[in-house]
């Protein structure tokens, strides 16, 4: 009998990554691996994880003393994927266990107060003798109901501050912490008899009369069969009384949970669609493997309107023919609510979702309705990855490029290599879809990593849309200083006649960061990278953020002598006026952060404009991505180019991505659709390969850029980051770091690179240097950089495979 547990205990501190011995108590026997419990470390109670088992004597050991689930919360493969995240990402075991309970607080304590076991009742009445009554109905309450807590007492005592203080200074009382769990299921409680009615009449009769409370609850069951939270509270019966009859062994008490539904309003469109021929050639491979029960991967290169979804259905189908669950991820909320009404018109309540603004409490539902088997398919972000499906059999990964599949805090995972890990344990099947794959991707499926299933036709052979290229420089010269080109306000003009809709798109990303000439499209950059120097306000300086070169911002364009030279972006607010000017008549929505604060307020935009009650769209990158409005025939893009010339050797990828998805909205129905694409850089191959649709020319050319620069997938990238509030500070650590790191890394082949400022090298006072790291050695690499001092300290954040390397 092992009843010693090793236990992960939740704290944040990386530097404690071990598990710790604790006792498991004879009436928590059953709590074995990937139970989650409560134990008690230092002074005070808190979350932990079994992780393992032994059977040692260990003397003196502490007793868990609780758990805090009815099931094991982690089965073997969720532990085991838990283990590489933090072998992988260099996090604790503790952070990424963290990753599979739904809500971050996890259990909350609050102070409490009960009697101490010895308790001299005699002396206490003499010790209270001139002091209030109040004093021993306290004492009596506690005793009943403890442990309390004061925001209970406080609602039954007045001045209750002062009588716990001396309550406490005699010791009366004692602290005790009581642990709620965050995010509860919304659950009823059930009470029935245990024994028979017989026994239960005899066992109220021989109980002494002063327990009037357990003699009603038992008259109570007889009478009828069972009885419900809101059947005791009325019958005055506390859990107190539940549980002492529970304990005796008379009642059972069951928790019947009460599942929310907070997609209960997206609507379902019943269709039965044959498959076109594409489709079907994908799914000839796809289904066997689901089949073989062992790990496959595959990569969807779709074209925009190409209907990939429906082969995600049609897996998903099998994956549940099969009594096997899916996760489905996409990359924003924005997107969610036609795929999930997709997904519910084939699978209906198998379906639950899961995204960041769900309550706690309804992600805890959605995880319970999951882990039971009553549901086979969950759709979400990145973090839907960890939902506790036992039987896992599908792994989908819509618009796979997406940066939003990497966590931006610790543990930093990318969502992509998390599911392959997942799946493999599993022997599970991976699905990643995209237009536009990641250059990495790609570049693994071409070596055979994914199989390659491509879509290069849209269903029912419906055209791409043309695309018209609009070199803004001659706008310029012809004297138009407006942010709506001519063309764009043509095409503009025309569909809006028609009834038509549009969507205007303004990528602001990198705001203001980069300098450009207007006259001619000029944008300064560094002479050893290949990237542009980024803007930095406060001193007035450029900067290359890969080799630290410095500039002083030049009068003239030093390419063409202009001096109409500005820091570069437009804000929604902007075009939108330009709109509202040149077409009074439109009805215009605007859709970006400042009007998508509340929950589904995408939807909420995005169903109305489908629905016909707007005439244009205009916001950032969200307008640009994954919906199907047959209505819409024009695309309008601001500045395809705003993205290009971020410091980042992503920056062509990322542009070639948008603009591809962007005009992909257009012309997805009957009526042909047309783009217009505004630029300064009209020859860059991610915007012609963009206006041509053609990801191959893309792929080589920026393949053989990422080839000359080592970046990946020729390498992996290692961003280490150091924060302080102070600047010398953070200089010198960094500067230590960097030389560390170049001792140590050099040998194994690792290029490091900087410190340099971070873009954004102040948030809310807190100063930002980055060191990059290079290696074609990862794992050698991580394993080396673990035992450093780095690892361990709380300034400093390790991200490895960043996606932002600014
Ligand atoms: N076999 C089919 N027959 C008829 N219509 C189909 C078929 N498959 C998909 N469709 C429809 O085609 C449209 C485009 O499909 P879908 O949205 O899945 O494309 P997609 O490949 O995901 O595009 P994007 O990458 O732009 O999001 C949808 O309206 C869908 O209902
Ligand atoms: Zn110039
Ligand atoms: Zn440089």
């Amino acid at each position: 009998m092992s009843n010693i547990a090793q236990i992960i205990v939740n704290i944040p501190t990386r530097s404690i990554t071990k598990p710790f011995s604790y006792l498991i108590p004879a009436h928590l026997s059953f709590a074995a691996i990937g139970w989650r419990v409560l134990v008690p470390f230092g002074n005070r109670k808190i979350e932990g994880f079994i992780v393992g088992l032994e059977a040692d004597n260990i003397p003196g050991l502490k007793s868990i003393l609780d758990v805090l689930d009815d099931f094991p919360w982690f089965d073997n493969n969720m532990l085991e994927t838990a283990k590489w995240l933090s072998n992988y990402y260099l996090c604790s075991l503790a952070e990424a266990m963290r990753l599979f309970i739904p809500g971050q607080s996890g259990i909350k304590t609050q102070k409490a107060y009960q009697i101490p076991q010895a308790l001299d009742w005699e002396y206490t009445k003499a010790l209270l003798s001139n002091k209030s009554q109040e004093y021993l109905i306290l004492l009596a309450y506690i005793n009943e109901h403890g442990p309390v807590t004061l925001t209970d007492l406080a609602k039954r005592f007045t001045s209750i501050a002062g009588m716990i203080k001396f309550c406490l200074q005699h010791k009366l009382i004692v602290t005790a912490d009581t642990v709620s769990k965050r995010g509860k299921a919304n659950s009823t409680m059930l009470i029935k008899l245990a024994v028979s009615r017989e026994i239960a009449a005899q066992i109220e009769k021989a109980l002494p009369k002063s327990k009037t409370a357990q003699r009603r609850l038992l008259k109570a069951l007889l009478s009828t069969q069972e009885l419900n939270t809101v059947e005791l509270r009325s019958l005055a019966i506390t859990q107190a009384t539940v549980k002492k009859l529970a304990e005796q062994g008379l009642i059972t008490i069951c928790s019947v949970p009460v599942f929310r539904n907070s997609y209960a309003g997206a609507q379902s469109l019943a269709t039965e669609l044959t498959l076109t021929s594409e489709q079907r050639q994908a799914l000839q491979h796809i289904i066997p493997a689901i089949n073989t029960g062992a790990y496959t991967s595959f990569l969807i290169h779709g074209v925009t309107g190409s209907g990939k979804t429906q082969v995600y259905i049609q897996a998903a189908a099998e994956a549940r023919r099969l009594d096997r669950q899916a996760i489905v991820l996409v990359p924003e909320i924005a997107l969610t609510s036609q795929i999930v009404a997709r997904f519910r018109t084939a699978f209906g309540d198998d379906v639950v979702v899961m995204h960041s603004k769900l309550s706690v409490g309804e992600r805890y539902d959605a995880w319970r309705r999951l882990h039971a088997g009553q549901a086979g398919i969950v759709i979400g972000a990145r973090s839907a990855l960890f939902a506790p499906v036992s039987r896992l059999g599908l792994i989908i990964i819509d618009e796979e490029h997406e940066f939003t599949y990497k966590q931006e805090e610790t543990p930093r995972y990318h969502a992509r290599e998390v599911a392959a890990v997942r799946a493999k344990l599993a022997g599970a099947t991976v699905l990643l879809g995209s237009a536009t794959p990641a250059i990495e991707t790609y570049y693994h499926a071409l070596q055979g990593k994914h199989k390659l299933l491509p879509l290069n036709k849209r269903v029912d052979d419906i055209p791409m849309p043309a695309v018209t290229i609009v070199d803004m420089r001659q706008e310029l010269a012809q004297g138009r200083r407006s942010v709506i080109s001519l063309p764009l306000q043509t095409m503009l003009t025309e569909i809006l006649a028609r009834k038509e809709q549009a969507i205007i798109l303004l990528n602001r990303r990198g705001y203001s960061t980069f300098v450009l000439c207007r006259e001619c499209g000029h944008v300064l950059k560094c002479g050893h990278c290949d990237i542009s120097l980024v803007y930095h306000a406060p001193t007035s300086i450029l900067r290359c953020h890969y080799c630290q070169e410095r500039h002083a911002v030049p009068d003239v364009c030093p390419e063409c002598g202009s001096r109409y030279i500005r820091y570069f972006g437009a804000g929604t607010q902007k075009v939108e006026e330009a709109l509202n000017g040149l077409f009074p008549l439109a009805r215009i929505v605007r859709m970006d952060q400042d009007t998508t604060r509340g929950k589904l307020a995408h939807d909420k935009i995005l169903a109305a404009f489908a629905a016909g009650s707007y005439d244009i769209l205009l916001g950032t990158q969200m307008v640009a991505k994954g919906h199907d409005i047959p209505n819409v025939t024009a695309v309008g893009i601001i500045s395809a180019d705003t993205a290009l010339n971020l410091p980042d050797f992503r920056a062509a990828e990322k542009t070639f991505a948008l603009l591809t998805q962007a005009a992909g909205r257009a012309g997805r129905g009957s009526k042909p659709g047309r783009v217009v694409m505004q630029t300064y850089n009209p020859e860059h191959y991610a915007i012609t390969a963009g206006a041509e649709h053609n990801y191959q020319e893309f792929y080589q050319q920026e393949l053989s850029f990422r080839q000359q620069l080592g970046y990946p997938p020729y390498a992996n990238l290692i961003k280490i980051t150091v924060q302080a509030n102070d600047e010398t500070i953070v200089h010198r650590q960094a500067n230590q770091a960097a030389a560390e790191l170049t001792q140590s890394l050099a040998m194994a082949g690792a290029a490091i690179i900087g410190p340099f400022p971070a873009a954004v090298n102040k948030v809310k006072d807190i100063f930002r240097v980055n060191i990059l790291i290079k290696t074609k050695d990862l794992p050698t690499i991580t394993k080396q950089i673990s035992t450093m001092s780095i690892a361990n300290q709380k300034n400093i954040i390790i991200d490895i495979d960043p996606v932002n390397v600014l």
